[in-house]
């Protein structure tokens, strides 16, 4: 099995989290939070480096201590959106990375992603043309809201999946796309390869690797990793 790198977009500023900490920062279970992301992605064995992007502003990671990481590179290139920063990071890597090397991007805000699952992901979509995404199938009745909280329509969700992280993309044919393709529209890395006509595959995710972005879900994120041991 060829290996494979990591990026880890780490250079929001958490802005619905409404703390003054970026929420990779925020305490969970006496640690950073991305501390459990990267320790997630340290347990993937296949994954060669993990490259982490934050921003050139950050005034917080130096003040931990990351020498129990040893693949672990830091990259201060983060840029005003999620997608720039990926692109920054990638951009990075192509001076010394082969072009066809597969990358996984991991949110920073997903530290419950499975160990087991990233394996299994990044043996699935070895041979694969495109590449792929962890994702859930919606699971609840969608409704559009019309004026004044009141609902316009039931939407139908067969085949509405919700995209999560990984996603796993060869580096020289993501950058191109988010390089032509960036735009607000472009929320996730599949975006910009469906925006150039590819179709990735999607992986069966979990609902334990959910994207802390509300105060709440760093509750659960906590009740997650206790139950895990961590
Ligand atoms: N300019 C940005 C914005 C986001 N991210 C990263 O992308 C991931 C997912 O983004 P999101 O949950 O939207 O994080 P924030 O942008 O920090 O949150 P918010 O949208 O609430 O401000 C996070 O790990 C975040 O640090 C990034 O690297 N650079
Ligand atoms: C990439 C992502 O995690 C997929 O769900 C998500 O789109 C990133 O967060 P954002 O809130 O859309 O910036």
């Amino acid at each position: 099995m060829m290996g494979a790198i990591a990026l880890v977009p780490a250079a929001g500023s958490g802005s619905r989290m409404a703390s003054d900490t970026p929420k990779q920062y925020l305490d969970l279970l006496g640690k950073p939070l991305i501390w459990h992301t990267l320790n997630a992605l340290h347990q993937v064995a296949a994954l060669e480096r993990i490259f982490i992007v934050i921003s050139p502003e950050d005034e917080w990671w130096d003040g931990y201590d990351w020498d129990g990481f040893g693949r672990l590179v830091v990259m201060r290139c983060g840029g005003d959106s999620r997608a720039e920063s990926v692109l920054n990071g990638l951009q990075a890597l192509s001076l010394f990375t082969p072009s066809d090397a597969w990358v996984l991007v991991h949110d920073a805000a997903r530290p419950c992603v499975d160990p087991a699952q990233v394996d299994g992901m990044i043996a699935t979509l070895a041979d694969d043309p495109v590449g792929g995404i962890l994702a859930v199938p919606v699971a609840d009745t969608l409704k559009r809201e019309g004026n004044d909280a009141r609902i316009t329509e039931t939407a139908p969700r067969a085949g509405l999946w919700q995209a999560q992280t990984p996603q796993m993309f060869r580096l020289a044919m993501l950058a191109g796309a988010l390089e032509t393709g960036m735009g607000p529209d472009i929320t996730d890395e599949a975006s910009a390869l469906e925006k150039q006509g590819a179709q990735p595959q999607l992986l069966m995710g979990s609902p334990w690797n959910l994207k802390v972005t509300y105060p709440h879900d760093l509750q659960l994120a906590s009740l997650i990793l206790a139950a895990r041991g961590e």
